[in-house]
């Protein structure tokens, strides 16, 4: 059987390492809008301005030219922000093969419409199958050769499995899940809780708090994820606990980092652009404190994160705002 192509959309620090993992396998054209990234990616196998310390897979080929890379694609993964997935996928749809599977790699909502990757992607592409990578995965440490473990998050078991074996490598450990709204949500909600935990650290607060940041958030994730339709045990998983634990502890994580220096006192505008690289807990916070609402679910982290990020609290009005909530039982009975 000939190998399957795939096309990967978007040659920031994740789609190129994404990219690179599948390279190994396959074989794979990676789209990126910058001339120079392109360039850059078939001459040297570098990508500096995202990975600047990675060396790509010399059969990973890079193109501007998005009608080639989607054109001849059997599955396409899509890996920019959310805040371009649309117009990206508007672009490429008169180039999509029928019914091939597209894979979302992006952690956010849209916003104005609250909807997820794979619902956007639905609604542009009907009938396609379409599915989630997504778990504790910090590019920079997967291109420096550390194990790691993710999901492929897809309804359809036999196309899955299939994906699967694309993405799955020595050190990258894929498994599967059926659980496309659970897994999806975990990776999106979790940012805003990193955003949290990095305000603390920036506010001086020590483990013991991180550690009560990390775990209460985790319980306001799964109720909104639940009422949106996701298993409870699938936020017990690597797409939930699992990524909570690698984006609030990292200072790789650009959600973490907005939040510490949130916590220093500086305005999201400044931190915002100073950074090259996208931090979706950002752009998501306003529609997941709308979800909530929406949902009848008590989210008071996120709603304080939200309210700083809007410049109504400052980080320590809002961190020490919490503590003085009236305090429940742990878990909560139906
Ligand atoms: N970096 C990481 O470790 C991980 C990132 N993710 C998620 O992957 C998604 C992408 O993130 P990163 O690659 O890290 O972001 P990044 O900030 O490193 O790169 C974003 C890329 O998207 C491109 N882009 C933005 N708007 C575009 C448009 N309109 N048309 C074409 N290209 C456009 C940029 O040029 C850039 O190449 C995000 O949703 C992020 O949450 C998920 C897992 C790990
Ligand atoms: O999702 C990630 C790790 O799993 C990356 O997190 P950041 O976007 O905060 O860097």
């Amino acid at each position: 059987m000939s190998k399957l192509k795939v096309g990967l959309i978007g040659g920031g620090s994740w789609g190129t390492a994404v990219a690179s993992l599948i390279a190994k396998n396959t074989d794979v054209s990676l789209w990126a809008r910058s001339k120079e990234t392109v360039t850059e990616i078939n001459k040297r196998h570098t990508n500096k301005k995202y990975l600047p310390d990675a060396v790509l897979p010399s059969n990973l080929v890079a193109h501007t030219d998005l009608r080639a890379v989607v054109s001849v694609a059997d599955v396409l993964v899509m890996g920019v922000p959310s805040n371009s997935f649309r117009d990206v996928l508007k672009q490429l749809r008169p180039f999509v093969r029928p019914w091939i599977p597209i894979i979302s790699l992006t952690k956010g909502l849209e916003s104005g419409t609250d909807l997820r990757m794979t619902e956007v992607i639905q609604g542009e592409l009907p009938g396609h199958p379409v599915g989630v990578l997504t778990g504790p995965n910090l590019a920079r440490e997967i291109m420096a050769g550390q194990a790691a473990a993710s999901v492929i998050a897809m309804v359809d078991d036999i196309i899955v499995q299939e994906l699967q074996k694309i993405f799955n490598s020595g050190l990258f450990r894929v498994y599967t899940n059926d659980d496309v709204i659970g897994c999806e949500l975990g990776g999106v909600l979790k940012n805003i809780i990193a955003i949290a935990v990095g305000m603390g650290i920036g506010l001086g607060a020590g483990d013991n708090t991180r550690s009560a940041l990390i775990t209460r958030g985790l319980a306001e994730i799964t109720r909104l994820g639940v009422a949106m339709g996701g298993r409870a045990e699938t936020f017990s998983g690597l797409t939930g606990m699992g990524d909570m634990l690698a984006t609030c502890i990292s200072a790789q994580s650009r959600n973490h980092h907005v939040g510490v220096e949130l916590g220093k006192g500086r305005h999201i505008e400044d931190i915002i652009n100073d950074m090259v690289m996208v931090a979706e807990g950002v752009k998501s916070a306003p529609t997941v404190v709308k979800l909530a609402a929406r949902y009848g679910v008590e989210m008071p982290i996120a709603h304080d994160v939200h309210e700083v990020i809007a410049g109504r609290r400052t980080a320590e009005q809002a961190f020490y705002g919490l503590l003085k909530r009236k305090v429940g039982a742990e878990i909560e009975s139906d």
